[in-house]
């Protein structure tokens, strides 16, 4: 809970600061109230003393009443400052660092656990900033000067208050005894329903097609009833205290009611005077005793709540990426664009089996690579290596005759052009998308849409370069979205490309049109292409067959149609189906 203290800068500590003396004079105003008290209570009683005497006490009093609730006001201003800034920082260091996360740590987390821990962990943390700072501060400094101001009176009255202290220490205990696990599970629950509202509307289309509604409906009631019965029994339990603190409350003013009775019953008559206004004022006294304790129980409930969630981004936050940055920002020699694989093997983290054996091949600058083998042979885990979205566990990846693990990840990026196998867009428009990590001009991004074949699609598109992207590119065919994200990486002007199998959504055409002007407009850059359909690849300079994670074939496509027997199965399979569409 500490550290994520460490998070709230200059102007928050001297906000608290401020508060902490706001407070101790609140808790000073407080407490002079039960000394006016006394003192109207014993002027009633005096037959000398006049009623303006008993108005000016008032008017103190009353003063004292609007002073504290002025710093109630101010203190409780200045706590919700520096927790909504405090969450802020948080929610930008959070994110800042999931953003450093390779797939690796993110698969760890799980994307709804991040999302939780981003906004709900972090409102948690916040509420108890807000009101902490108000009432932990205020419960020792009140529980210690309260307690200190009854010291010297009659001790029965202090017994009676040391019993309600102790009765609601006890109620307090067993609260917490019984909440405390179920402030974790509500965290966990959170998640798990974060998870299922995901997955239900990120596969919605498949939702109705499956006319799976209610089957998803039933998979969200099971995480939402969990959820709602672990919140209800929590606040049921936390319901108990209200009235308890009443009961005790009340309790203890009639004991010391009573008490008094007794006391005063026994005194003589001057005594008597003195006696009741000690009563009144003591009564007072012990309410804030008790209030002080409240509070300090509220903060024993607070603190355990929020420090199951400081524990969670904390462990986001004190996560080491897997990934290092190298040093170089640029590479020590005069090449562009040329990549080896050398001995590469790899296995994903936590699983048994390599996935990649002993890949060696290299690339010369300008060359077009293709990657073709079955489904699961490796293709997408091979050229994911080579912007480092895993690091390789044997062997090594070289780009410019330098380690990838060298480069600073910005500089590496910065050869790169990737294009993933789903594309993905930003809600924006289909300029901003395009320009996308590069400050690009209006022919830029046109020429780079051109070159990616569209143009006459965005053209047509109300506001053309301008027209809205929604989330995720749900506007656009997948055609359409693939475009577009071979545009961004055209306008990067990169060394080297890498599609993977980013042309599978486009018609044969539209796939050699693009392929061509590529060739054309960008000559000297390196391209690495992963495939499915030998049409996309039997020009490429150089054709990486795999299989099972190992290389089975290097070469044009006419050689493999000789001498690679996967390669041939492949092409087989394809031929008669490509050679009618080219006969179109
Ligand atoms: N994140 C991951 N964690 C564990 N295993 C993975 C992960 N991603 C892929 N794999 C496994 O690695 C193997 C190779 O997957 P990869 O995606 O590289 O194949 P691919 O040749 O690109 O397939 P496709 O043509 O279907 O895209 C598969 O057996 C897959 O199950």
């Amino acid at each position: 809970m500490l550290k994520i203290f460490a998070y709230l800068s200059r102007k928050e500590w001297l906000l608290i600061l401020t508060s902490i003396i706001f407070i101790i004079g609140q808790v000073w105003l407080d407490l002079k109230l039960p000394d006016y008290m006394s003192e109207i209570t014993t002027l009633v009683q005096t037959q000398s003393s006049g009623t303006r005497d008993i108005w000016l006490a008032g008017g103190k009093m009353l003063l004292c009443a609007l002073g504290s609730a002025l710093l109630a006001v101010i203190v409780g201003y200045f706590a919700a400052m520096v927790a909504t800034s405090h969450a802020k920082t948080l929610r930008k260091t959070l994110f800042e660092k999931t953003l450093s996360f390779s797939l690796q740590e993110i698969n760890r987390f799980s994307t709804a656990s991040l999302i939780t821990r981003s906004t709900n962990d972090i409102a948690q943390i916040q509420q108890t900033v807000a009101m902490g700072l108000q009432v932990m501060i205020k419960a020792p400094i009140l529980a210690v000067w309260a307690i200190w101001k009854i010291s010297d009176k009659n001790w029965h009255w202090s017994f009676a208050t040391g019993i309600a202290v102790l009765a609601l220490l006890i109620m307090i205990s067993t609260l917490i005894i019984f909440v405390l696990p179920k402030f974790k599970i509500v965290q966990r629950l959170t998640d798990n329903l974060n998870r299922v509202t995901r997955e239900g509307l990120m596969g919605i289309h498949v939702v109705r097609a499956y006319n799976a509604k209610e089957y998803q409906g039933e998979k969200f009631n099971s995480a939402n009833t969990q959820l709602t019965n672990t919140n209800l029994l929590v606040n049921r339990l936390m319901a108990i205290m209200q009235p308890g603190m009443a009961l005790i409350m009340s309790g203890l003013t009639l004991s010391i009611y009573w008490i008094g009775a007794h006391l005063i019953m026994d005194a003589g008559g001057t005594e008597r005077i003195g006696l009741f206004s000690d009563m009144i004022v003591f009564t007072a006294y012990a309410m804030q005793v008790v209030m002080a304790f409240m509070m300090l129980a509220m903060t024993f409930i607070l603190l355990p709540r929020a420090s199951v969630s400081a524990t969670r981004i904390n462990e986001v936050l004190s996560t080491e990426a897997v990934i290092i940055d190298g040093q170089l920002t640029a590479a020590p020699t005069n090449r562009k664009g040329e990549i080896e694989l050398r001995n590469v093997s790899f296995k994903y983290p936590n699983a048994e089996e390599y996935v990649l054996q002993n890949i060696n091949f290299t690339v010369q600058q300008g060359e077009t690579v293709a990657f073709i083998g079955s489904t699961g042979s490796g293709k997408s885990t091979l050229i994911n290596l080579i912007p480092r979205f895993y690091d390789v566990t044997d062997g090594e990846v070289l780009i410019d005759g330098v380690n990838v693990k060298e480069y600073t990840q910005e500089a590496l990026h910065d050869k790169l052009g990737y294009v993933s196998q789903k594309a993905v867009l930003f809600s924006g428009t289909v300029k901003s998308n395009v320009a996308y990590g590069k400050s690009s001009t209006e022919a830029q991004v046109e020429k780079a849409i051109a070159i990616a074949q569209g143009q006459d699609f965005v053209e047509k598109m109300e506001d053309s370069y301008e027209a809205t992207i929604t989330q995720g590119g749900t506007n656009l065919s997948g055609g359409q979205k693939q475009r577009l994200s071979i545009a961004r990486a055209i306008n990067r002007e990169p060394e080297i490309f890498i599609f993977d199998d980013s042309f599978s959504a486009l018609d044969y055409k539209t796939d050699r049109q693009l392929r061509m002007a590529l060739k054309q407009e960008t000559q000297g850059v390196t391209t690495l292409i992963v495939a499915q359909r030998i049409g996309t690849i039997k020009d490429c300079d150089k054709i990486i067959v795999l299989d099972e994670g190992k290389i089975v074939g290097i070469g044009k496509h006419e050689e493999l149609l000789q001498n690679c027997q996967t390669y041939q199965e492949i092409a087989y399979s394809q031929l008669s189906k490509e050679e009618l569409e080219n006969d179109k």
